[in-house]
């Protein structure tokens, strides 16, 4: 299998707009833990950069490196053209930040956050509420503008936070997991307003997140496994690059057919949950010739490869199952824009 893992994308040239992120060699350790060993990416301005892996990959800790909010132990990274240690105010200004932890002051009003979190970025007052009216319209929260975060919903109190971290007109947004753990409506309502976003504002948006459905909206994205990448690109060519289609059959004797379909035809097959997959390039024009070696098919069905096959190809585990892994607080909050640095 090759699978590219390419830190630049194609296309960018000519379009000269420098890049919205830029990564390389980017390393960051926490005693003997080797979270981040050597990441390199360029995300292009205007793109939607997805961040996959497994837990404990080192997706946060990149993030919090990018967001200023960790020291890179050896590396550098420029974010909105800016470095992320030396021009670290200047990063800030310039990006919003959704973790999948709250922190918004739940005894304020939505307006009142929003304010509170202007004045921390020195916003000019004359721009304050006319942006307030902008973002609270953007993301369905106006007749609430007045209520206390308390009494709010998960759903809404993520779309608050989404307001917020708008509301400074921020070049990069970065997104960590930023529907973890809402229903199906909410993170439906919370890509509306992205998609809007991207539309309206031309933003960068960095994501990490563990739904599959999520992951195939990005324009391009990263597996990374072990502080590392394993593989960077379109959702659709990594799909094409794990190859082969999946032929799942059921037949009288599974292992008989499973003897007969490796020496005969000369494939690849595997065992999922329990059912026979023979892995074919061209799945539809296999089916027959399964028939043609006189086995008694009782089911077979056809899928093409889907980003969990690559996933699966790079970290061993399903998405599915890090995601159920993933369904309860995570981690522990992290600072907001004007916290400390570990
Ligand atoms: N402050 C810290 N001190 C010590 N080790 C840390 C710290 N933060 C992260 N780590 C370790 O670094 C590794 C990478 O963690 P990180 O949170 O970046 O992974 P992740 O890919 O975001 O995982 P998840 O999907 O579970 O959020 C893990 O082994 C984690 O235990």
């Amino acid at each position: 299998m090759t699978l590219t893992a390419l830190g630049t994308p194609s296309g960018e040239a000519g379009t000269g707009r420098p890049p919205a992120v830029e990564v390389s060699g980017l390393v960051k350790t926490f005693g003997d833990v080797e979270a981040v060993r050597g990441i390199d990416l360029s995300v292009r301005a205007g793109e939607l950069f997805g961040f996959l892996g497994p837990n404990g990959a080192g997706k946060s800790t990149t993030i919090q490196i990018l967001c200023t909010l960790l020291r890179p132990t050896a590396g550098a990274a420029r974010v909105a053209g800016f470095d992320v240690v030396r021009d670290r105010t200047e990063v800030r200004r310039h990006i919003g930040l959704v973790f999948q932890e709250t922190t918004l002051d739940a005894h304020l009003t939505a307006e009142q956050n929003l304010r509170f979190h202007a004045d921390i970025y020195g916003m000019p007052k004359a721009e304050v509420g006319p942006r307030i009216d902008a973002v609270l319209e953007m993301v369905g929260l106006t007749d609430r503008r007045r209520s206390l975060v308390r009494t709010f919903s998960g759903g809404m109190k993520r779309r608050l936070e989404i307001a917020r971290g708008l509301l400074h007109s921020p070049r990069v947004l970065f997104l960590d997991e930023p529907t973890i753990g809402l229903d199906p409506e909410s993170r439906a309502g919370l890509w509306g307003y992205v998609d809007r976003l991207r539309a309206e504002e031309d933003i960068t948006v960095f994501l990490t997140t563990h739904y599959m459905d999520e992951a195939e909206r990005c324009d391009r994205i990263a597996i990374v496994d072990s502080g590392r990448i394993g593989a960077l690109d379109t959702p659709s060519a990594l799909k094409a690059s794990v190859g082969a289609d999946r032929v799942r059959v059921r037949t009288a004797d599974d292992d008989a057919a499973e003897a007969l379909v490796r020496e005969r035809l000369g494939v690849e097959t595997a065992r999922e949950d329990g059912v026979l997959v023979v892995l074919a390039p061209d799945g539809e024009r296999f089916v027959p010739r399964l028939f043609e070696l006189g086995l008694t098919v009782r089911s077979v069905s056809v899928s093409r490869p889907t980003l969990d096959d690559v996933f699966l190809a790079y970290t061993g585990a399903r998405m599915s199952e890090r995601q159920a892994a993933a369904g309860g607080p995570a981690r522990s909050p992290v600072a907001g824009p004007a916290g400390g640095r570990r």
